[in-house]
């Protein structure tokens, strides 16, 4: 399992801005959104591409580079991997959404699934995870495990904020999965909050808090 803590100064600089207390919903929601499409340049680095040829302007063949295989499933958990779909889908405009519902119980810190709707050949796609937070990891790994029991075989995430837990959590469960995130924190404090970390990300996209 591969971490990329992506350093490119656009990403630090809007991780930093997150980080303020009393951000606007709109701030949050908005860079939330520019980061997952940062996040989302990176993480596809690693698809591979092949030759075709096509009619070019000139009305001779020519040979370009299109990316291999079928379209990728993004996968965002509610709610608060909403906030990062519109950008991730500004790279990826013709990706299929497949959409699971989980969320941490606030005593027992353990996912409870709700709702998935998954798409039918997921065992032919590559699956993108969208989430702001890994905290204990309970949830990505919960959704990995739904992915895999679907027959998905290629799974990446994208985060803006993981903690260590939570890493070594999946780096146990999912050893083959590979995870981009804004930036790697310190702890988990006693609630599972990460530190020092963005607060409850599902609330300040949402205006919930
Ligand atoms: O790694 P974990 O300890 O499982 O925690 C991470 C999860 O917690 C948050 O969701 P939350 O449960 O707050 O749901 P929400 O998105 O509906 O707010 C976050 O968006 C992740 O999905
Ligand atoms: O710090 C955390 C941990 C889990 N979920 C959040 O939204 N924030
Ligand atoms: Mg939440």
């Amino acid at each position: 399992m591969a971490v990329f803590e992506i350093q490119h100064p656009l990403v630090q600089h809007k991780l930093g801005l997150m980080r303020k207390a009393g951000i606007s919903t709109k701030n949050f929601r908005e860079l939330c959104s520019e980061i997952g499409a940062l996040l989302t340049y990176e993480a596809t680095r690693s698809l591979e591409t092949e030759t075709i040829s096509i009619d070019g302007w000139q009305g001779n063949a020519i040979s370009v580079e299109n990316i291999k295989g079928k379209k990728i499933t993004l996968v965002p958990i509610l709610r608060a991997g909403l906030g990062m779909l519109d950008g991730v889908q500004t790279l990826l405009p013709n990706a299929k959404i497949s959409v699971v519902g989980l969320y941490r119980n606030e005593e027992t810190l353990e996912p409870v699934a709700y709702f998935d709707k998954v798409v039918r050949d997921v065992d032919e796609r590559t699956a993108l995870i969208v989430d702001p937070m890994l905290a204990t990891g309970g949830t990505l790994i919960a959704t990995i495990d739904l992915l895999k029991a679907k027959g998905c075989t290629q799974i990446m995430g994208l985060f803006l904020v993981a903690a260590p837990e939570g890493i070594a959590k999946l780096e146990a469960a999912h050893p083959d999965v590979d995870i981009y995130v804004a930036s790697v924190d310190e702890s988990l404090n006693e609630k599972g909050y990460i530190i020092p970390g963005l607060g409850d990300a599902g609330d300040k996209i949402f205006g919930t808090r």
